[in-house]
This record gives C-alpha cells, structure tokens and sequence, in this order.
C-alpha cells in the first residue's frame, strides 16, 4: 500500500468515525428530566402496596402528592403516612392529598383528577396507574362476572385516568415535561395458569401505552411501563386466599420484591428514560423477549437478554407444561 492509499483509507476511516460520533455528541438533549420535586404526582390505588411505597419515595424527593383509591379510611391513614416522609427544609410547602373514587368508572376518574388538581392548586405532571390487582382462579371455575371485572379493575381503572390524564397534560404549560406510567404486569407478557382473566388485562393495558408511547410523542408526553413479578403487597396477601394450588407452584421460579423495591426500581428506570421496566433478571428476559417494536433499554443488552430468554424460557415453559399434565393425570387417577 502506497502512501496515497493510506492517506485515503486514512480519511474514509476518519469520515465513518465522525459520521457515528457526531450524533452522539450532537445528541438532541431532551430539555425535561424526571425530576419529582415541586411536581403534582397522582398515583391510582397509592393507599396501599406499589403505589403507596411510590407515594412515599416520590414525597421524599420533594413531590406534592395526591393518592386515589375508594376506601376512605385507608387513603387517610395511607396520608398520614406519605406526609411524614415529605422532604424537611426543602423550601416549598409539600402538600399530599387524597381522592377517594371507584376509578372503573370513567366520570369517576375524570372528577377525581380535576378535583386533585384543585385542591392541589396545580395541574398533575406526572400520573401513575398503580390501582388493580389480581383475583387468580382456574378459568373453568371462574364466572363470567370475574372476567368482566378483572377487565374494569385492571384495564378501565388505567384506561380512564389516563384518558382524563392526557386531556389535562394538554393544557399544562409544558405538555412535554408531563409523564403517563402504566403498572402493568409480568402477565401483561406472558400468560400462565390461574391469571386468564388478569393476564387478560394487564395484556390490554399495554396495547394501551404501547399506542400512546408512540401518539404522545406528538405532545411530547413520555409514556412509561412497569412489568413486574410478584410485590409482597397486601394485594398479593389477599389474593394467595384464593389462588390456585398449581399456580403458586409456578410462580415459585419467580422470587418477588417489596412494595418499596418495586418502587426504587420503576422510578430508578423513569429516570434512565426507559420507556418498559422490568424488576429482576427473569423480568428483563422476558421484557425483552416479547418486546415487539418498542425502544430497547439497552439495545446490546436487550438483545442478550432475548437470546437467553428465547431458551431459557423454552424451558421453563416445556416444565410448566409437564406440571399442567400431571395434573391433568392425577385428576384423572381420583376421579377412578
Ligand atoms: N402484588 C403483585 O404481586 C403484583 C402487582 N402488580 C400490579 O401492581 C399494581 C399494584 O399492586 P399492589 O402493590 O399489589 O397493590 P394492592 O393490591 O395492595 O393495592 C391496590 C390499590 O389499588 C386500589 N384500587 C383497587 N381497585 C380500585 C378502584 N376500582 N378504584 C380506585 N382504586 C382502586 C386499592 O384501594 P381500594 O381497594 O381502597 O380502592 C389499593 O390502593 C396493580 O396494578 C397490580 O396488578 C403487578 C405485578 C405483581
Ligand atoms: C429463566 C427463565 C425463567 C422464567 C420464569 C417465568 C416465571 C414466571 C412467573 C410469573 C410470576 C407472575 C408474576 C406476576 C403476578 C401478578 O401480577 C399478580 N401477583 C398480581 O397481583
């Protein structure tokens, strides 16, 4: 090679580096960054569980905070609890609020955030979906009554504040520093046993802010989603009372979070821009498994993560499988 060619190679090398690190540089820096102090945060079912642990560390980062959710005397003590861990000395008043509303019902929804915003003195900026909650059952057992409402509590609950969510957002002076953050599920990705109904809508939730993650790009509204597993709330509490034997089985893979990790890690991921978050490695497999057209988190990792998901889950789907059978042999073998 003569010096003219290592000159000229020299060049179109050069070339191809500036051209992939001038948009790195350059990079559009987005103007509005999580940031909860001074913020209206509304959080849907924040009287207990995910959303309460969220109400309390939103508060300590300087938010005024408004929780909804329908039993009065729960909300009350849920806001005795967030006002005492509002930021001291931060400057600013920090108020936390309630509304009490059966967020199933759409005016409910839309009355219970006008009414926060003027009690508040101040438009929501941030709004999270954290109400619902599973009543796991066999499908066969179940009535079609379950069915209808594990779609209300689950997907209309999210569905309706979000609608009246974004209505607002659109007469905030900066629609583009205002955020939407559904809290779906891990069977909002995956199906199993005892969670038809449930997987069912927690699926519908996020057609729901897969749609508007992209639509709101429009306004500037960034959309986020939780999946998690399963959260040491009094919600899980409550439905283990009804929960199929062989669906506690397969969960057990699944090793589960506090309320106040649940929280750390969906705001901890809000803050890296993520628009779906995951809490643990199992989560992130299958988060980036069944990822579809969504921005990765990480794209090199993403990828991995996929790769591994697509054999690990494989087999852990051919155990479940195997656990569904026996079963359906050892029925078999009682009913003779
Ligand atoms: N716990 C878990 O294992 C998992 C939970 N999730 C999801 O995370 C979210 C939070 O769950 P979790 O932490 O268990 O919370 P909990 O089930 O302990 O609490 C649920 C909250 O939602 C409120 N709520 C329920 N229905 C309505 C309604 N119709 N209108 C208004 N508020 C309502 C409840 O108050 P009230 O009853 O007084 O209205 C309560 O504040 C849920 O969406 C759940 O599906 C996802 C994965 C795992
Ligand atoms: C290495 C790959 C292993 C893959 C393992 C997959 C295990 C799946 C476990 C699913 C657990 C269900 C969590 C959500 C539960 C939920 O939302 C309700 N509890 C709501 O209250």
């Amino acid at each position: 090679m003569d010096s003219q060619q290592t000159v000229v190679l020299s060049i179109l090398f050069g070339s191809c580096i500036l051209l992939i690190l001038t948009p790195m540089v350059f990079k559009k820096r987005t103007k509005w960054t999580f940031d909860a102090h001074n913020k209206h945060v509304y959080i849907t079912g924040g009287s207990q569980g995910t959303g309460l642990a969220l109400a309390k560390r939103l508060a300590r980062q300087g938010a005024h905070v408004t929780i909804v959710a329908r039993s009065v005397s729960k909300l009350e003590s849920a806001t005795a609890e967030i006002g005492g861990c509002v930021a001291s000395g931060s400057g600013n008043e920090q108020l936390v609020k309630y509304q009490s509303a059966d967020l199933r019902n759409a005016k409910e929804a839309a009355r219970a955030l006008a009414d926060a915003e003027k009690a508040m003195g101040k438009k929501v900026d941030y709004v999270f979906l954290c109400a619902g909650g599973a009543k796991p059952g066999l499908f066969a057992e179940q009535t079609a009554e379950d069915l209808q409402q594990e779609m209300e509590k689950d997907y209309l609950t999210a569905a309706f504040t979000a609608h009246a969510a974004v209505q607002s957002f659109l007469k905030h002076p900066h629609p583009a520093a205002c955020r939407l953050v559904f809290v779906s599920s891990i069977c909002g990705i995956m199906g199993l046993t005892g969670y038809a109904g449930y997987a069912a809508a927690k699926f519908a939730v996020r057609g729901l802010a897969e749609s508007l993650r992209m639509e709101l790009l429009m306004y500037g509204i960034r959309v986020h989603i939780f999946f998690p597993g399963t959260i040491y709330s009094p919600g899980f509490e409550e439905e283990n009372k009804t929960k199929p034997a062989i669906t506690k089985l397969l969960e057990e893979s699944d090793e589960g979070v506090t309320p106040d990790k649940a929280a750390e890690i969906l705001v901890r991921g809000i803050e890296r821009e993520e628009y779906a978050i995951a809490c643990d490695l199992t989560g992130n497999l299958i988060r980036s498994l069944t990822k579809g057209a969504t921005p990765a988190n990480r794209t090199i990792l993403d990828g991995l993560y996929a790769c591994v998901g697509w054999f690990a889950l494989s087999i852990w789907r051919r155990n479940a499988d195997k656990v569904m059978v026996g079963e359906r042999h050892r029925m078999a073998a009682a009913r003779t």
